[in-house]
């Protein structure tokens, strides 16, 4: 089994984990467009990721955590929700036998890093005592890693997390010995007769859906599943009853948001995919290259796509303290004036290559090429849509999508302001829609 890399370097550390080794809070590097929360978490946490379903609500072949959206499976999603907080040491990812090596795969392509993969039960149960177990253990790469104090347990299939409410999780833990988000009920809990009828109605306001994440002592956790039953293997549904049974230990129950859902229809995918759309969607940077009428022409559609709710930059180049960003979550719109510009394109898709973001998400880059009047008579010619396809066509196989938007200059103010609010809206489409199909197409504004 192939393990990633799970020491952190000392000098990416805030502090100094060789100085401090206690304090778990560090820089990762060359993935910085998470900002650091400035959390600090004084004792060892580690993460079960159970995964070793079959998902046969889903009614799919593939596993729901193998499922791909915008380019990657489920699974990688969720690991990046917990590879990227800075103060979880360790991640052990449970796959049913038949996917160690698809796993292992993902983690490779993906390049995941703090990441173990052991194999899963025939149960959840099962699968996530595995896990748990497997932290205890020495595993390939793992010596220098401390036995986690609190233990993170959440489902594959439920990508969306976030810092805060894992501290909440994690912190209660340690405090109580078990932790676990829930959430209101969304409808009436009834007990049925075993002929279907009505027996009994769950007063509803007094009833929570259980939720993950959960967490644990590690000496909770691991003294549950060593004294629980058969039973409770074969049948049971819920870590925190384990605790409670088995080790007398209640759990410290914690309102969690609406995000924690976990993806469990063929719906459920599609969702998570716009949910995650809509959060690429968020900002765009302008790059005027200098040009005076294209600094015009970004300040016009910063206004205008003000309107569309998209955070906008614009800055001249990607130089010097612009570089940043090419670290963060952002889409790119290139303006440009000159008849040969696509060369600021190109250079730009190859500053964005080396800086590897387009490694797990799809990158959006729009050219919009700004011809004037002047421009028009001298070459008579518009943009050829050829070499754009051409240059989209290569930069789609790094996962960058190149899209085009010609927009020619007209002395009319009311066509004028038309325009920039078509490139405006179109802009906004091919960033917030991310379609492959539109991709290398020349769009008229
Ligand atoms: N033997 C099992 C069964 C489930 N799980 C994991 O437990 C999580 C939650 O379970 P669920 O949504 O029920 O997943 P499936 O069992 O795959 O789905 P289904 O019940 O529809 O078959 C999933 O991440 C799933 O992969 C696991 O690790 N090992
Ligand atoms: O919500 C829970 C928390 O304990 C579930 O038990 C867990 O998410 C597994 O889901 P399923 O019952 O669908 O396998």
């Amino acid at each position: 089994m192939e393990v990633n890399d799970i020491n952190m370097q000392s000098d990416n550390c805030e502090p100094d984990r060789a100085a401090h080794p206690g304090i778990f809070l560090c820089r990762e590097a060359g993935k910085s467009d998470h900002q650091p929360s400035g959390r600090c978490v004084d004792f060892p946490v580690s993460v079960v990721l159970p995964a070793g379903g079959s998902g046969e609500r889903t009614g799919l072949q593939t596993p729901k955590q193998f499922c791909s959206f915008l380019g990657r499976p489920l699974i990688t999603y969720t690991i990046q929700a917990f590879e990227r907080v800075l103060w979880i040491q360790s991640i052990m990812v449970v796959v049913a036998k038949e996917n160690m090596d698809l796993m292992t795969d993902i983690i490779q392509r993906f390049q995941h890093r703090k990441v173990r993969v052991v194999p899963g039960g025939s149960t959840r149960h099962r699968s996530i005592c595995n896990g748990v177990l497997a932290l205890g253990e020495e595993g390939e790469g793992t010596s220098a890693m401390e036995r986690p104090k609190v233990v993170i347990i959440h489902d594959a299939v439920r990508p969306f997390v976030e810092e805060d409410f894992l501290y909440k999780i994690a912190m209660a833990a340690k405090e109580q010995g078990a932790a676990g988000a829930i959430r209101p009920l969304v409808s009436t809990v009834i007990a049925t007769t075993s002929e279907g009828y009505l027996d009994h109605s769950l007063e509803r306001a007094k009833y929570r859906a259980s939720e993950m994440p959960q967490g644990f002592t590690y000496d909770v956790i691991c003294q549950a599943y060593q004294r629980c039953s058969e039973s409770d293997f074969e049948f049971g549904t819920e870590c925190l009853h384990l605790a409670l049974q088995y080790c007398g230990t209640n759990a410290k129950l914690i309102e969690g948001p609406p995000t924690l859902w976990k993806v469990t229809y063929k719906r459920d995918l599609a969702a998570a995919e716009s949910i995650v759309k809509e959060t690429l969607s968020r900002s765009a940077c302008i790059i005027t290259g200098g040009s005076t009428q294209a600094v015009t022409l970004a300040d016009a559609l910063q206004k205008a796509v003000g309107a569309l709710d998209v955070e906008l930059d614009v800055i001249p180049d990607l130089m010097g303290d612009n570089a940043r960003y090419l670290l963060k979550e952002w889409n790119f719109i290139q303006v440009s004036v000159s008849t040969s510009c696509l060369s600021e394109v190109e250079a730009m898709l190859g500053a964005l290559e080396a800086a590897n973001r387009a490694l797990l998400h799809p990158l959006v880059v729009i050219w919009v090429h700004f011809s004037s009047m002047d421009e028009l008579s001298v070459s008579g010619r518009v943009a050829e849509p050829a070499a754009i396809m051409d240059l989209a066509s290569t930069a789609k196989l790094r996962n960058i999508l190149l899209y085009g938007i010609q927009l020619h200059q007209s002395k009319e103010a009311e066509r004028w302001e038309r325009s920039v609010l078509r490139v405006a809206e179109i802009a906004s489409a091919l960033i917030r829609d991310r379609s492959p199909a539109l991709v290398g197409q020349l769009l008229q504004a």
